[in-house]
């Protein structure tokens, strides 16, 4: 028997309260270890269909499935559980860029602790040692002590990713995750996705503008256009034309 996928989508939709509607009928069974690219126009839905999975957006109808479990009604510690499972990176790093590396990677452990604790910085030895392994873990042990603000965006983003880790994921959701870095720390942030992707065995799901870069790291590309997906192939079925063909705007065709 196939193994249960990770993530299971079924006819979800999504609408926005002011009658947007963000994702139309979607049906999508993610195996647990794929790398997933999402590809589509600005405005296509990309970020709704990352942001329901860690219910940082609630659907509308439909079944969504983590790990087995049905999460759409989640509520408090149940909710709290499925959030520590799923590591979030986003276009702009969203670290405190007053602080230190160190705090900003232990904030990823906040969500465990009582919060005058966390205020108060009293994090434990084997947290302060686990945010060490979660620089080693993205080659950025060397800036620790550095404040977040010194670093260059690439670094940044791998900080981010070092702070997820701190939640031990079992998935991780990364919207446009080098949208504002240049080609170069790209290549670092991907191969980081990519390595804790085949090394840790984590499910990684990329929102992406960019087709070359789906093709070079994807194992499997979905389109999206207003909020349907409109193509699903694994990347040894994917062809450079339909890829142009999503990014087609109405006014070429
Ligand atoms: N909070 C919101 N309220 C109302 N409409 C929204 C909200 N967030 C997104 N939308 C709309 O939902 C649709 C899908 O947006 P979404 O941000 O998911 O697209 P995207 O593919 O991620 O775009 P981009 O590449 O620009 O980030 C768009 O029409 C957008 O305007």
């Amino acid at each position: 028997m196939a193994e249960e996928p990770i993530i299971l989508f079924e006819h979800v939709n999504k609408t926005y309260k002011n009658g947007t509607i963000g994702l139309k009928d979607i049906n999508l069974s993610i195996p647990k270890g794929q790398f997933l690219v999402v590809v589509g126009l600005s405005g296509a839905g990309k970020s709704t269909l990352l942001r329901t999975i860690n219910r940082m957006h609630g659907i509308t109808d439909g079944k969504l499935y983590v790990d087995g479990d049905e999460i759409s009604q989640y509520k408090g510690k149940a909710l709290r559980t499925l959030r520590r499972q799923i590591g979030m990176i986003f276009q702009n790093f969203n670290l405190v860029n007053r602080s230190s590396v160190q705090k900003n990677v232990l904030s990823g452990r906040v969500g465990y602790y009582p919060a005058w604790k966390s205020i108060l910085g009293l994090f434990s030895k084997s947290d302060r040692d686990k945010a060490v392994r979660s620089l080693r873990r993205v080659n950025m042990l060397e800036k620790l002590y550095a404040r977040a603000d010194e670093l260059s965006g690439g670094q940044q983003q791998r900080v981010a990713i070092a702070r997820t880790l701190m939640q031990d994921p079992k998935i991780i959701l990364a919207d446009e995750p080098i949208a504002s870095l240049d080609p170069k720390t790209t290549k670092t942030v991907m191969d980081t996705l990519k390595s804790l992707n085949q090394e840790d065995e984590m499910t990684v799901i990329v929102n992406l503008h960019s087709v070359s870069l789906a093709r070079e790291y994807a194992d499997r590309i979905i389109g999206l256009r207003a909020g349907e997906v409109v193509y699903d192939q694994m990347i040894e079925n994917v062809k450079e034309a339909d890829l142009n063909q999503i990014y087609q705007t109405e006014e070429d065709s």
